[in-house]
């Protein structure tokens, strides 16, 4: 099997950085978020700019789920805002497919309309599009996020991760081929957790082309991935099998809880 990839700027195939990447929902040589050599430094007025970002590199295949990991303050939250086009690094080049979408830990700075259905229909009144169709797609991006029964709903009467699975619906129902997706359990329980992963599971296996990008620290939703990316220290450190950097993470903290009980 060719685990290489099209280089998209120098046409040629390479090897993907560090590991190859495991094909669970589709082989594809389509790569659907790019991030060359990214360095960001958040600007200050007295202190000299300390670096976020260092020489950052990652590349997602399209119609996959990979999740972005590391300690805190590595620099996450910060690389997906400059995939979503948030904030532009210092150098270095981005390209992530369009549409895309960027869903915040917090639904509450997200989830804006009375209701479940308006909600999600709020994205399309952009796009010129009929009254059924607007029903048509909040209708299947509802029933991608399991959240069909919610749609009359007031938003305000959902509990955490039903909100986040609204959001996600609102993307979806913009027909988004991105969605990036920063830290959504944080605030959540454990079954509303396990709801929004599969929620999102669901929507790429359901949509096709959908890519998602999903910013965690719980080892445990790696089982839903199709691949991840390790970053210490504003880097990629390691990249490709979510089983492998499971491990390599276990390791890691199992080492620093030995080094403070020594
Ligand atoms: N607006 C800002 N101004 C200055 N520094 C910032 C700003 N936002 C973030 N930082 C710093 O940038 C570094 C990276 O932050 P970022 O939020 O990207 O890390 P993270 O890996 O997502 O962390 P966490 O896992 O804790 O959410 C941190 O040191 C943080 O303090």
């Amino acid at each position: 099997m060719n685990l290489s990839y099209l280089d998209r700027f120098s046409g040629r195939l390479v090897a993907p950085l560090y590991s190859t990447i495991p094909i669970r929902s589709q082989r594809t040589d389509d790569i659907a978020i790019e991030g060359r050599n990214l360095n960001f430094s958040f600007p200050t007025r007295h202190v000299k700019a300390v670096p976020i970002l260092r020489d950052c590199s990652i590349r997602i295949p399209s119609g996959q789920f990979w999740m972005l990991l590391g300690p805190n303050g590595c620099g996450k939250s910060t690389l997906l805002k400059i995939l979503a086009g948030l904030l532009n690094p210092t150098s270095g080049t981005v390209y992530v497919k369009g549409p895309k979408s960027f869903v915040f830990q917090n639904p509450d700075h997200q989830v804006v309309m009375p209701t479940v259905e308006a909600d999600v229909a709020f994205g399309l009144g952009k796009l010129n599009l009929t009254s059924d169709e607007v029903r048509s797609r909040v209708s299947r991006a509802l029933h991608a996020v399991g959240m069909s029964d919610y749609m009359q709903r007031s938003v305000q009467t959902l509990s955490g991760g039903q909100k986040q699975r609204v959001a996600i619906a609102g993307a979806l129902a913009e027909a988004c081929k991105v969605l990036l997706l920063d830290e959504l359990t944080t605030f959540l329980d454990e079954s509303d957790q396990v709801g929004v992963i599969k929620a999102v599971r669901n929507s790429l296996d359901t949509s096709a082309g959908v890519t998602a990008l999903w910013v965690t620290h719980r080892l445990e939703e790696l089982n839903y991935a199709d691949g991840a990316v390790y970053m210490e220290d504003g880097k990629v450190v390691m990249y490709g099998d979510a089983e492998r950097i499971k491990s390599f993470i276990e390791a890691r903290q199992s080492d620093y809880i030995k080094q403070i009980n020594s």
